[in-house]
């Protein structure tokens, strides 16, 4: 189990079972406008990060955001392995397409 799925199992279990301090859990608490508000600020932190010349804050801002888009698709009930599954049709279809491109360009 990589990262991404370790945390969205652990950002789920919080959804279910809400602990006292965890920042998920108020989250979930407050429902989906804060979760809103949160993916909107943490994508502004990760533009003006990019904005700088610092890897590790950059780094951090992106982690930050990812944790929230996250929380936001458990949110909406949207299971992490559709995310993946949408991204391999993505990355299968351009595959395909430079596959039976190959022969005309070599023509
Ligand atoms: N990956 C994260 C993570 N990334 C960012 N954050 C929190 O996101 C918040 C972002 O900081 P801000 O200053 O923007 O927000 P804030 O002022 O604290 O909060 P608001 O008043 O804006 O709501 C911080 O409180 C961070 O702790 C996270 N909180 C939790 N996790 C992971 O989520 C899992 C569950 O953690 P708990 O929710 O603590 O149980 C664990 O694996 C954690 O590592």
């Amino acid at each position: 189990m990589n990262e991404f799925e370790n945390l969205y199992l652990t950002i789920k279990d919080r959804k279910q079972n809400p602990e006292a301090g965890s920042y998920t859990a108020y989250l979930f608490d407050k429902g989906l406008e804060k979760i809103l508000k949160k993916v909107g600020e943490e994508a502004c932190e990760v533009v003006i990060a990019a904005m700088k010349d610092d890897k590790s804050e950059q780094v951090n801002e992106v982690c930050d955001l990812m944790y929230h888009l996250m929380v936001l698709l458990a949110q909406l009930d949207i299971p992490l392995a559709d995310v993946c599954e949408e991204l391999g049709r993505r990355s299968a279809k351009t595959h395909n397409l430079k596959a039976e491109r190959k022969p005309i360009e070599k023509l």
